[in-house]
């Protein structure tokens, strides 16, 4: 499971052979313990390179093997006689060098990886610590910090970041192999001791104290994410109603009606959840491309999880009468209220007494569906997020007349979908989408005050999204919320006027996200949108000279200077704002705890999991902190309402600012007196 050969004449090449990954099976570890020693004590040796075979160096030990009675030669000894070798070991990493495999690689005197790789220590997600001197060798080699947070978050990094960090030597696009070769080659006869990392004294933080505590925060983040993504299964509604009162109804066969992307993925997760499935599609082409696109994605699952397809349990067709003896009706058809109404309308005629009629509606109004039916006790929003068969959130939306029964079927649902399902009430944009919009908003004032949306999405992305918000909306496509804009008589044509306004009904209002659609700039779709992607389609953004001269011009022709503008204010207005929504929303009780609005922003907005939530973040910053910021930003935006610190955010600072499980009492409070 380890074999060495020779090459270049003085290199003694090991190469692990424990395929696919190479893991440190008892006779892998055997294999290089045996092969090291042969290297060592042959004189035309004068330097070793280890390897893995089929392009992977090693995905750490055996997890198969983890119990109490592991054979074969302990890992820590191995390792460690590498390091005390008297020849130069250099570690050719490509692939993944993950776990026990970096701790190979760390034993190394040097390490060469492909530009490639991915390196880490995930024992923490397998609920362990780094356990063959990476917890020692780490800090001696990158510092205590950059430690603490690869260990503490199991996280893989891409070869660019080690290099960065000190963590490999060098990192090659060509044969890796034969770059660590060669290196080996180069280093043949150096004195070794200043390689053997364990010989390092153990780097001295002033701040350990801090570190530290910042770690604890991430983890005290990641506990309450961990219990907040299963409270929201505990729902209620303002009536009262909760979980343990109410009985869901068994949903043998559900129908999805369009079949456009979200629909195809509605009926995949469906599938996937052995649900029988009627897929309706009134127009024939679309139809005929759904049925191949939900085959595809279904056989891609399978083989990725091994479970054989569902597609036995689908059945397509283009008349909604289809529909009529189903138990659950999920309605994904275009975002057009008229429309939506009519089918509310048809599905109330034609479907069996009983059965629940859900939309996937984004944000348009439930009641309004509801009130097209005979039984709008039986109709509630089932908010899936793309791509609907793989993001976890649901937003499961009750209106005024739903009943506890219909919610708790749709939560059920959810969770046989594998979904986190959080309840929440009718408000425009119900819960993530309706606090995504002032932190849109503040976003497009920033450019217009002097960030560039490079500034703005390097701020979020290192706060922890995994894209900010320009490179986001790219993704999604600016024409969605052109459209919302348009239909809200928000987004005026700036060519008619010739004039740019920036005031909506007496509140501030920025054009610029019209004016880049106005020149056809979608985002991805089309090529061009804040950035530039190459073609329509492309995925890689690059920044774009148009969006800087556009900037300008716009400044220039509204008088406005641009100024500085740091990253801290960059969070402060895009975050601080975002939350102050949320706490509207849960004074106003569309959601009815922090946790629910938390689970919604971590598992649909991609809120970074170990800051917990814009809830429990706020809590960590501080609401007084939070409050005296909006309140600074709102004293200079008074026209943006969004700024205004709302009531809640007040009693709360007045009340001591409790933890984010304590906020429940004073919501109520303040619900009890709206
Ligand atoms: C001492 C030390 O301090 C501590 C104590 C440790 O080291 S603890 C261990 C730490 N290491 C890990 O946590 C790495 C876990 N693995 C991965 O992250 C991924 O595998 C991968 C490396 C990024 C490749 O992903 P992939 O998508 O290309 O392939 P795959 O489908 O995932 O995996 C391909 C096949 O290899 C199997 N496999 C992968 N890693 C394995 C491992 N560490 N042990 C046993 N089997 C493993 C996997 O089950 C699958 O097998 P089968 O199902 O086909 O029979």
């Amino acid at each position: 499971m380890a074999q060495l050969s020779y090459v270049s004449g003085s290199v003694g090449l090991i190469t692990l052979q424990n395929p696919p990954v190479n893991v440190l099976s008892a006779a892998t570890r055997q294999g290089i313990m045996e092969s090291m020693k042969k290297a060592l004590n042959d004189p035309k040796v004068k330097s070793v390179v280890i390897c893995g075979q089929n392009g992977v160096f090693c995905a750490g030990a055996d997890i198969k093997e983890f119990g109490p009675n592991i054979s074969g030669p302990s890992i820590v000894p191995l390792i460690y006689d590498i390091e005390v070798a008297n020849k130069p070991v250099v570690a050719a990493i490509e692939g993944s060098a993950l776990g026990g495999g970096l701790e190979l690689a760390l034993t190394c005197h040097y390490r060469i990886a492909h530009s490639k790789t991915r390196l880490g220590l995930p024992e923490v997600t397998l609920g362990l610590l780094p356990g063959a001197g990476g917890t020692q060798l780490l800090p001696r080699l990158i510092g205590i910090p950059a430690s603490l947070e690869l260990i503490t978050t199991g996280r893989h990094i891409t070869a660019a970041e080690a290099l960065q960090l000190g963590l490999v030597d060098h990192v090659t696009q060509s044969d890796t192999v034969d770059s660590a070769v060669k290196f080996a080659l180069s280093v043949e006869g150096e004195p070794l001791d200043s390689r053997r990392i364990s010989k390092r004294p153990c780097p001295h933080l002033p701040d350990l104290d801090a570190v530290f505590e910042a770690v604890m925060q991430k983890a005290r983040a990641l506990q309450y994410s961990f219990f907040a993504q299963r409270a929201v299964g505990r729902w209620s509604m303002p009536s009262g109603a909760s979980w343990n009162t109410s009985k869901a109804r068994p949903v043998h066969r559900a129908a999805v009606l369009g079949l456009g992307t979200m629909g195809r993925g509605i009926t995949v997760a469906l599938a996937q959840a052995g649900v029988s499935v009627v897929a309706v599609e009134i127009q024939e082409k679309q139809l005929n491309e759904a049925r191949e696109h939900v085959y595809a994605t279904l056989e891609r699952g399978a083989q990725q999880s091994g479970v054989s397809p569902s597609c036995a349990n689908i059945t397509y067709s283009h008349d909604i009468q289809a529909v009529a003896d189903v138990d659950l009706v999920i309605e994904a058809v275009l975002e057009d209220l008229s429309l939506k109404e009519k089918v509310f309308q048809q599905l109330s005629a034609i479907c069996k007494p009983g059965t629940l009629l859900c939309s996937n509606t984004s944000s348009l109004d439930l009641n309004c569906l509801a009130s097209q039916t005979k039984n709008p006790e039986l109709v509630v929003g089932m908010h899936f997020f793309a791509p609907a068969h793989v993001m976890k959130l649901l937003e499961v939306v009750y209106g005024s007349k739903s009943s506890p029964e219909a919610v708790a079927t749709a939560m059920q649902l959810g969770k046989k979908m594998g979904k986190i399902s959080v309840a929440v009430g009718n408000c425009r944009g119900f819960v993530g989408n309706r606090m995504l919009k002032p932190y849109i908003e503040q976003s497009y004032f920033l450019l217009e005050e002097g960030a560039t949306p490079e500034l703005v999405d390097k701020a979020l992305e290192e706060f922890g999204f995994p894209m900010g918000v320009f490179r986001m909306s790219d993704l999604s496509g600016l024409d969605v919320g052109w459209r919302v804009r348009k239909e809200d008589g928000l987004a005026e044509p700036v060519g008619t006027s010739g004039q740019i306004t920036r005031l909506r009904g007496g509140r501030r209002y920025s054009p610029l996200g019209d004016i880049l659609c106005e020149h056809g700039r979608f985002g991805q779709k089309t090529g061009l949108g804040w950035y530039q992607y190459g073609r329509p389609g492309g995925r890689v953004a690059k920044s774009d000279p148009w969006v800087f001269n556009l900037l300008e011009e716009y400044r220039a022709r509204l008088g406005l200077t641009a100024r500085p503008i740091d990253q801290q204010e960059v969070l402060e207005r895009c975050l601080y704002s975002l939350i102050n929504e949320g706490l509207c929303i849960l004074e106003e009780g569309f959601a009815s705890s922090p946790e629910d609005i938390d689970v919604i922003y971590v598992f649909g907005y991609g809120w970074p999991k170990h800051r917990g939530g814009p809830m429990f973040y706020a809590s960590m910053v501080g609401l007084a902190t939070v409050l005296e910021r909006l309140d600074h930003y709102y004293r200079s935006n008074p026209d943006v309402p969004s700024l205004k610190p709302c009531k809640l955010l007040r009693q709360l600072v007045a009340s001591g600012s409790p933890p984010v499980h304590k906020w429940k009492e004073i919501t109520k409070k303040i619900q009890n007196r709206l």
